[in-house]
């Protein structure tokens, strides 16, 4: 059955699917390899654990996790910041110097740019017109292409500008194609190559711009000045989701558009031109945010990552040998009943809750108890989870963390990961979300082509390429609000 699962395009569904008959942890095969799938909080924040993962549990290396990103990203392919292993010297150097563009101090020129990439965008959407359905998904992708480029390498691709035929609309293409899977693994080759041509362009382009001035924080000025331990330099991201649900929920578009008018953000045909955003706006956004936070509940975009044990490893009272992949299935655990009410409806007010992203402590429900059917490994099965493997000796040992982890917060939302892999671009993403969203939703109305078969026909097209999008786009008709009452 896994090698069935492998080929669907909506991959990801299957680990939900078996989460909901065998647990939050579950054992299946994959081709050859062993694999444990974990969708219990409790479990995930074991195996995503900042002070376990840098030597017992690492990054997979073997080709079926991360072959496609490498050899699209470098001739011949080498791992990326997302693929190195914690073992290797290279991913803390990279990391540390590539951390510090993302500060917060750095995050109002985030953002300036996002606010002008969005006020592009809208201008393009607005010249598009409504008649004719636009592929959401895909505009959206060339906004955060083109942020990404500006505050990361001061490189304007200008995706934005002209949405499909230009250059920069190209290269986000390439992009996007390039992380096609197996299945699909033509397209992939037809994209590596443009990609590859993509990246030595830029990496040419910011190495022709020599020293980077002090006052340059962009991801390529701090990668530029990092050195390694030798003191030599080192060699050579979508919001489908919050558009679509917010959209099709009219009762929580209204509350949003509530909040926008309270703070004259949003056009309507008494007032065409409505204030531009501003950074503090952002922290008044309440409720917007709560829909971001959903729509990433039950959309994330990356739906699952991978790890490997490196030694033999006690997960949730099972013994999983040294050698054993894991899935931390994020989607399957941002929507399993035992850990959500009502899972499966789009509920952003749960968000006004600020604890909702742990699990609630006081439900015994919540911890994870081991039962019979998915005891795949149990050589040893003492059940609490306050035992581990210690690394240099492989001696059982007390584990005061597991301990401590009891009695502290557990997530049960990560949808940027947890631990010391956590997504690095996490702040920039959330202020581009935020005044993205806020920039269109404050502009047009949008409406499900009907093509896309209702909201059935959406869920149906879910296809995971690491990250989850609609397979042929999310199309939507882009209404102008100062055009038309917003009712
Ligand atoms: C909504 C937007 C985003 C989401 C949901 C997201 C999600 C994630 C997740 C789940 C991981 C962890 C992978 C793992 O543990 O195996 C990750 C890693 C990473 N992300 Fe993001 N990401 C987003 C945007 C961005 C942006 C805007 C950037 C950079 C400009 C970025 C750069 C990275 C990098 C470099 C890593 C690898 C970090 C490491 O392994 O040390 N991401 N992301």
């Amino acid at each position: 059955a896994a090698i069935k699962d492998l080929t669907r395009k909506d991959t990801h569904k299957c680990g939900i699917e078996h989460a909901a008959k065998h647990g939050g942890i579950y054992f299946t095969q994959i081709v050859h390899l062993n694999v444990v799938v974990i969708s219990d909080p409790h479990l995930a924040a074991e195996v995503l654990d900042r002070t376990k993962t840098p030597h017992m549990i690492d990054k997979p290396t073997e080709p079926q996790f991360y072959k496609m990103m490498d050899e699209g990203t470098a001739d011949p392919p080498t791992p990326s910041l997302i693929s190195t292993t914690n073992a290797d010297p290279y991913w803390k150097i990279v990391r540390k110097g590539t951390s510090r563009a993302f500060t917060v101090n750095n995050l109002r020129a985030a953002f300036e740019v996002s606010r002008n990439m969005s006020k592009r965008l809208v201008t393009a959407v607005k010249a598009y017109g409504a008649a004719k359905p636009l592929d959401l998904d895909a505009v959206v992708q060339n906004q955060a292409f083109d942020v990404i480029g500006e505050f990361g390498f001061s490189k304007d691709y200008e995706a934005t500008k002209d949405l499909w035929k230009g250059s920069g609309a190209k290269a986000c293409m390439a992009l996007k194609n390039g992380r096609m899977l197996a299945y699909q693994a033509e397209k992939h080759q037809q994209s590596k190559v443009s990609l590859l041509s993509i990246f030595k362009d830029l990496l040419q382009e910011v190495q022709a711009r020599g020293s980077p001035a002090e006052e340059d924080n962009s991801i390529a000025a701090h990668l530029m000045r990092t050195r390694d331990d030798k003191g030599q330099p080192i060699p050579d991201v979508r919001i489908w989701s919050e558009m679509y649900l917010i959209s099709q929920h009219s009762e929580v578009e209204a509350k949003v558009l509530a909040e926008l008018e309270s703070l004259q953000l949003l056009a309507s045909p008494q007032l065409p031109s409505p204030r531009p955003l501003e950074y503090a706006d952002l922290s008044k956004l309440t409720y917007l945010s709560c829909c971001i936070k959903e729509s990433m509940r039950l959309y994330p975009v990356v739906p699952m990552i991978f790890r490997k044990a490196m030694c033999d490893q006690r997960v949730g009272g099972y013994v999983i040998p040294k050698g054993a992949f894991f899935i931390v299935h994020i989607m399957a655990t941002h929507s399993t009943e035992r850990h959500w009410e009502r899972a499966a409806d789009f509920l952003p007010e749960r968000w006004l809750d600020p604890n909702c992203e742990y699990v609630r402590p006081v439900d015994p429900k919540s911890r994870y108890v081991p039962t019979g059917p998915a005891d795949i490994f149990a050589a040893d099965k003492p059940g609490n989870g306050k035992t581990t493997v210690n690394s240099s000796n492989g001696h059982i040992v007390a584990d005061s963390r597991a301990a401590h982890r009891q009695e502290h917060k557990v997530k049960r939302w990560f949808p940027y990961g947890e631990g010391n892999r956590q997504c690095i671009g996490m702040p920039l993403a959330r202020v581009n979300l935020q005044a993205s969203i806020a920039s269109l939703l404050s502009t047009f109305r949008f409406k499900l082509a009907d093509e896309m078969g209702g909201v059935e026909g959406v869920r149906m097209s879910e296809c995971y390429n690491i990250t989850l999008a609609p397979e042929k786009g999310l199309m939507m008709h882009c209404i102008p609000r100062a055009n038309h009452a917003n009712t």
